[in-house]
C-alpha cells in the first residue's frame, strides 16, 4: 500500500543527513581515492563496482564490491552491475516515510546516503573516430539510472557526477553531512548531465541514420521519416555550460559559453594564448572562420563586427601562401583591421605572424601554427590565439532564437561552388582571369552582411559596403573604401539590385565585371545599364543574404 504524500505528518524533516553509506561507481577514476580516503576516514562504508572497487582496495581502503549486496556477478561484460532492486530501493526508499523504513528493514536492505557516478565516457569515444559497436558499447545504461535515482530522491541522497563535485562533498563529511539545499542543486546539475548525456547518444544515432537536422544529406528530404522535409518532430539538442563570459555583448549583460555534445566548432577550439574570450570575440572569430572556410585555396579573413574588412586567397609571391593572402586581406582596409579578428584556413607560418605581430589584434584563429609562429606570436600578450579542433566542422543546420521559437535553416554551404550554371546578361564573356575573380568576390560577398556589395582584384576583396538598409549605399560604401583600387575591380552583389541607381554607382567607378542574383522586376533596366557600359554581368540566379 503506497502512503499519500500529500500527508506532512507522515514526513519526517530531513535537511543535514550525515553519509554512512556511500555507492561509487566511475569511469573516470580523477579524485576517487582522495574522495575514498575521507570517507573511510569519517567510517563511512563505501561499496563500489569492478574496477572502481580494485582502485580503491588498492589504495588500501576498505570497499564492498557491489555483486556482494546484490548476490548477483557482475555480468555481460559489464552490462549488469548496479541494476538490481537491492541497490535501487536503497537509493530511493524515501526516509521520511515510515513506511519506506519498514520496507526496507523487511527486505533487509540499507539506504545509501551519497552516490558517486561519472558515466561510461560516450562522447570522448565518438570524438576518438571510434563506429559501431565500439561507440554502442560505451552507451552507459547502470550509470545513468544511479544518478537519476539519486537525483529523484534528493531529499534524503547526495549525488555527485563529476570529479569536480568532490571538494564539495568533502567539506560536507567535514561538517556533519549534506543539506537539503546542496542536495537539491546536485540534483539539478544530475538531471542536466544526463539529459545532455542522452542527447549526445541521441545526436549520434540520429547522425548514424542520417534522418536528423544534424544531417545535411536529409534536411530537405522529402522521403525523410521525421517530420517535414527531414526536420525532427522535437528538436532536442541539450547544451552543458562550459563557462561564464566576462560580460555579453555589452559589460552590463551577462554571458556564459554552452557546448554541444560533439561540437567541433570554434567553441570548442583551444586557447593557445592572451585574454580570455569575450562574447564579441566568440561571435566575430565564428564570423572569420566561416569565412575563410569557404575557400579551397589559402584565404585569410579579417572581421570586424561580424564583418569582413578584408578577404583575400594566396597570390603568387615571394611570401608564403597563407602570409600573402593575410597581407593582400589586410590591405583592403588597414584601418578597420585595427583590432580585428583573423581567421585563416591554413597553418599560420612564421611569415605570417610577423605580419600579425605588428598589427593590433584581438583574435587570431586557425587549423594550427608553425612552432616558431605560435612562440613569436606568444610574446604578444594581449593576442588571443585560437586552434581550431583537427576535424572542424559547421553544423549543417543553424538554429536563431527569435521570441518564443528558435529558427532552423540549413547553412548556405559554399565550398564546392561551380561557376557553370551563371548566365551571362551583358558584355563579353569574362576572360580566365576576369571569371576567377568573379567567383572570388562571389563567395566572399556571402560573409558581409546584407546588403553587401564587395569589390575584388587578383582574388582580394578591394572594397566592401555592408550591413546598409539599401543597395545604393552599399555601392557608394564599396566604392569609396575601394578609391583607386575600385576601377578595372570586378563586383559583386548578394542579392539583385531593385533598381539600376546602385549598379550605376559601380559603373561610374568603372568596375569591369558583376556578378548578382538576378531575379528583380526590373532586370532589364538593371541589364541594360551594364550593356550601356559595356560591362560583363553574369547572374547566378541564387542570391546569399547573411543577416
Ligand atoms: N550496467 C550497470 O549496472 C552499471 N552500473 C554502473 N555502471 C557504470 O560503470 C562504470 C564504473 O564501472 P567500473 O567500476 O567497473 O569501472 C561507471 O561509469 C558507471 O556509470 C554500469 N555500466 C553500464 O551500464
Amino acid at each position: 500500500m503506497s502512503t499519500s504524500r500529500h500527508d506532512p505528518s507522515l514526513f519526517r524533516h530531513r535537511d543535514l543527513i550525515p553519509i554512512k553509506r556511500a555507492l561509487i561507481s566511475v569511469s573516470d577514476k580523477t579524485g576517487l581515492v582522495e574522495l575514498a580516503a575521507a570517507l573511510s576516514a569519517s567510517g563511512v562504508e563505501i561499496v563500489s563496482t569492478g574496477s572502481t572497487a580494485k582502485t580503491i582496495a588498492a589504495a588500501g581502503f576498505a570497499v564492498t564490491e557491489v555483486s556482494s549486496i546484490t548476490g548477483f556477478p557482475e555480468s555481460l561484460d559489464g552490462r549488469v552491475k548496479t541494476l538490481h532492486p537491492s541497490v535501487h530501493a536503497g537509493i530511493l526508499a524515501d526516509l521520511r516515510l515510515e513506511s519506506h523504513i519498514a520496507q526496507l528493514q523487511q527486505l533487509e536492505i540499507q539506504a545509501f546516503q551519497l552516490v558517486v557516478v561519472n558515466l561510461y565516457p560516450f562522447s570522448e569515444t565518438v570524438a576518438s573516430g571510434a563506429e559501431g559497436d565500439d561507440v554502442i558499447e560505451q552507451i552507459d545504461i547502470g550509470g545513468p539510472a544511479l544518478v537519476r535515482a539519486s537525483a529523484k530522491n534528493h531529499a534524503n541522497v547526495a549525488i555527485a557526477v563529476s570529479p569536480g563535485i568532490y571538494p564539495e562533498i568533502l567539506t560536507a563529511i567535514a561538517t556533519g553531512g549534506t543539506t537539503l539545499e546542496m542536495r537539491r542543486h546536485l540534483a539539478a546539475t544530475a538531471f542536466a548531465h544526463t539529459a545532455a548525456y542522452d542527447t549526445a547518444v541521441a545526436t549520434w544515432f540520429a547522425e548514424q541514420l542520417g534522418a536528423s537536422a544534424l544531417a545535411a544529406e536529409s534536411v530537405f528530404d522529402p522521403t525523410a521519416p521525421l517530420g517535414e522535409k527531414g526536420f525532427p518532430q522535437v528538436l532536442d539538442r541539450s547544451v552543458s555550460l562550459s563557462h561564464t563570459l566576462r560580460y555579453g555583448e555589452n559589460s552590463h549583460q551577462s554571458a556564459a559559453l554552452y557546448l554541444e555534445p560533439n561540437g567541433r566548432g570554434i567553441a570548442e577550439a583551444t586557447q593557445l594564448n592572451g585574454k580570455e574570450m569575450s562574447y564579441n570575440n566568440f561571435v566575430d572569430a565564428d564570423a572569420a572562420v566561416r569565412a575563410a572556410y569557404d575557400f579551397r585555396a589559402p584565404a585569410v579573413a579579417i572581421i570586424k563586427h561580424a564583418n569582413p574588412c578584408g578577404i583575400a586567397i594566396a597570390s603568387s609571391t615571394a611570401l608564403d601562401p597563407i602570409a600573402s593572402a593575410h597581407l593582400r586581406a589586410h590591405e583592403c582596409d588597414p584601418v578597420s583591421a585595427f583590432g580585428g579578428v583573423i581567421a585563416a584556413n591554413r597553418t599560420v607560418t612564421l611569415g605570417m605572424a610577423e605580419a600579425v605581430k605588428d598589427i593590433f589584434t584581438e583574435v587570431l584563429v586557425a587549423p594550427d601554427f608553425e612552432p616558431d609562429a605560435l612562440k613569436l606570436l606568444q610574446t604578444k600578450k594581449n593576442l588571443r590565439i585560437l586552434r581550431l579542433p583537427a576535424d572542424y566542422a559547421r553544423p549543417s543546420i543553424e538554429l536563431k532564437q527569435i521570441s518564443g521559437g528558435l529558427l532552423a535553416q540549413e547553412a548556405d554551404s559554399f565550398v564546392d561552388y561551380s561557376t557553370a550554371g551563371w548566365e551571362l546578361v551583358s558584355g563579353e564573356p569574362a576572360d580566365e582571369a576576369t571569371l576567377r575573380d568573379l567567383e572570388f568576390a562571389w563567395k566572399a560577398c556571402r560573409s558581409v552582411k546584407s546588403n553587401a556589395i564587395l569589390l575584388a582584384s587578383n582574388g582580394a576583396s578591394v572594397g566592401v559596403g555592408m550591413g546598409q538598409v539599401n543597395r545604393v549605399d552599399s555601392c557608394h560604401l564599396a566604392v569609396s573604401r575601394a578609391g583607386a583600387r575600385a576601377a578595372g575591380s570586378v563586383a559583386a552583389s548578394d542579392a539583385f539590385f531593385p533598381f539600376a541607381d546602385g549598379l550605376q554607382v559601380l559603373l561610374d567607378a568603372r568596375v569591369k565585371a558583376v556578378v548578382q542574383p538576378g531575379g528583380s522586376v526590373r532586370d532589364n533596366e538593371v541589364f541594360e545599364a551594364a550593356r550601356a557600359a559595356g560591362v560583363t554581368m553574369y547572374i547566378t540566379g541564387e542570391r546569399h543574404f547573411y543577416h
